[in-house]
């Protein structure tokens, strides 16, 4: 088995099991020459290495200059690839670590799978971060001599504290970050603020708790584990407190730190969710809210993992939110680019942002639900079988604020639009769905970029201000993007279907988009109406059996 690299650009692959060859072809853009069997265009050699990790596989790298075989042939053993290495992430979410007894169920879980050697990501213990939040608002305008009586604060006390009890743990585990939080939260009261890059610490003691508290307990049932601070490992990002974006350096230094621990001593990494440093200030950021997916995701591509666990309190995606509506079904398989728009378009059930890295090193994720670990939850990989599938999942993302912008000028007039997105350039405002025609715009706006700040209104009047220079601007508050993700092939249909439910309930939609990539069609309706909808689109797609979504009789396009 040989990988030839030719000028250290291209690669001749031979002797490879057919998995092999398919997951580095997956792994790197293919490229076919006369007279080579498969060769892969290498684009990263780090990249590569990692790739063929957690494989069992004895390899052995030759570098060749044209057709001579340099000296330097590097004969890399996978060592990693035994049974002893760092083979999963599973990341268990708030809900899943929310009492000592869930605690004691995902100690179970872990260790009834005693095959894999998992990294363990943990978020804060319940609603945990909510609480944080809210102490830390409370003590902006409390007074330094209330802080200690704010009900929040009492509550993350009390909860941490009886898991410690309850788990049979020395409560001095946490009794340094409990101070700590409440001399923060006296700091708060003192300057009568509260900064986003504060507000970020504050939130920050709840996953430093849930996983020091974990770690200790697999200690104490004779499972070695060892708490890590995420921000103290490598895990760099970007300055954007409240919504940082992960840079580049994490994945080497993190790869680095948890491997090297690993073969000094075997001990489960216990890693914060959620958490970062920036990379100017060195201080505390997080990756927005339900940033632990995240945090796991970019972890499985650091260490090159065979998969990737979220862990949940639903049995998986399912086909829309059961807040909605309960009778939404388990979406058994998506496709990265699927779980990316349903989760950027209001789908809690993973963060934004978490598809990424799992996307660019192929990684499958699985989300699964610790409540009913016998469910095969919902698997995520780069392609599946789509021959059946019109409607995937329907998403919601409400109180989004939209702008319609009709342009002065004369009609045709070139530089329109660049001169409208410039605008939301300067203001560092992201756009989230937009159609046009030749003189006007609708767009919305990424509430997530707006709620992470403080002056929203005035901002929106700026926009509007500089827009009413070249544009008619009507700004529309309260509205909801529908978003159902599906089948390319099967857009017209989508689209025909989703105007009759809307045509019977007496909805005008207000816009409609569709990605250059088709997976997703969005229509904008009003807040009120929103929900409503949903639960009508999902009957049509999903429940009324004699619908567009179960006849076997459909044209594909
Ligand atoms: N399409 C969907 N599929 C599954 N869950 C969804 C969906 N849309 C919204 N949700 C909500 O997401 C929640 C799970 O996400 P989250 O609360 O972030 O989990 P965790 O905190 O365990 O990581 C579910 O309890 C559900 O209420
Ligand atoms: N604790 C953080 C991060 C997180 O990922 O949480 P969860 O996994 O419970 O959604 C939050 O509540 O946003």
């Amino acid at each position: 088995m040989a990988i030839l690299f030719q000028m250290g650009v291209q690669a001749r692959v031979t002797g490879f099991g057919k998995d092999c060859q398919t997951s580095i072809g997956s792994l790197l853009k293919k490229q076919y020459v006369p007279g080579f069997k498969h060769v892969v265009r290498v684009s990263k050699k780090r990249g590569l290495f990692q790739s063929l990790r957690g494989r069992n596989l004895r390899i052995c790298f030759q570098r060749v200059a044209s057709t001579v075989v340099e000296k330097d042939e590097i004969e890399w053993q996978n060592a990693d690839c035994s049974a002893e290495q760092l083979s999963i992430v599973m990341k268990f979410g708030g809900s899943s670590v929310a009492t000592a007894e869930r605690m004691r169920e995902v100690a179970n879980l872990i260790l009834s799978c005693p095959d894999e050697k998992p990294v363990i990501v943990l978020s804060a213990m319940g609603k945990t971060t909510n609480k944080l939040l809210q102490a830390g608002e409370k003590a902006a305008s409390c007074g330094v001599s209330n802080v200690s009586g704010i009900d929040e604060l009492r509550f993350i006390k009390d909860l941490h504290l009886k898991t410690l009890n309850e788990l049979g743990i020395d409560k001095a585990v946490i009794s340094g970050l409990l101070e700590e939080l409440e001399q923060l939260l006296k700091g708060i009261a003192v300057m009568k603020e509260l900064t986003v890059r504060t507000r970020d610490y504050v939130v920050s003691f709840g996953e430093c708790m849930s996983t020091r508290i974990f770690a200790e307990y697999l200690n104490k049932i004779g499972t070695k584990a060892r708490q890590y601070d995420a921000f103290d490992i490598g895990f760099m990002t970007t300055d954007d407190f409240t919504n940082a974006d992960i840079l580049e350096e994490t994945y080497p230094t993190i790869a680095k730190r948890l491997r090297e621990d690993w073969s000094s001593s075997h001990a489960i990494p216990i890693i914060t969710g959620f958490l970062g440093k920036g990379s100017n200030f060195s201080a505390v950021t997080t990756l927005g809210r339900g940033g632990s997916d995240l945090t796991a995701t970019t972890i499985g591509k650091a260490l090159g993992l065979k998969e990737i666990q979220v862990w949940k309190d639903v049995d998986g995606v399912l086909t829309c939110d059961p807040n909605i509506h309960p009778q939404a079904e388990l979406v058994p398989y998506l496709t990265f680019e699927e779980a990316a728009e349903l989760a950027y378009f209001g789908a809690q059930v993973l963060h934004p942002q978490s598809m990424r890295p799992a996307r660019e090193s192929a990684i499958p994720v699985r989300v699964r639900n610790s409540y009913n670990p016998h469910s095969p939850g919902t698997l995520i990989t780069k392609e599946r079988d789509m021959s059946k599938a019109v409607v995937t999942s329907i998403a919601l993302k409400s109180s989004i604020t939209m702008l319609d912008i009709a342009s002065t000028r004369m009609l045709g007039k070139y530089g329109f639009l660049a001169k409208v997105f410039s605008i939301f350039q300067d203001w560092h405002i992201s756009v989230d769905c937009v159609a046009t025609s030749e003189v006007s715009i609708s767009l919305t706006l990424d509430p997530s970029k707006l709620c992470s700040r403080e002056l929203i209104q005035q901002e929106l009047d700026h926009i509007v201000e500089e827009l009413e220079k070249i544009a008619v601007v009507k700004l529309l508050q309260n509205r909801s993007i529908i978003s159902l993700i599906g089948n390319v092939h099967r857009s017209s249909l989508v689209l025909e279907k989703a105007f009759n439910v809307l045509r019977r309930k007496g909805v005008n939609s207000q816009m409609l988009s569709q990605g250059a990539s088709k997976v997703n069609i969005s229509i904008v309706v009003h807040d009120s109406e929103a929900k409503e909808c949903v639960r009508a689109l999902h009957y049509a797609f999903f429940e009324n059996t004699n619908d567009f979504n179960h006849e076997s009789s459909l044209e594909t396009n």
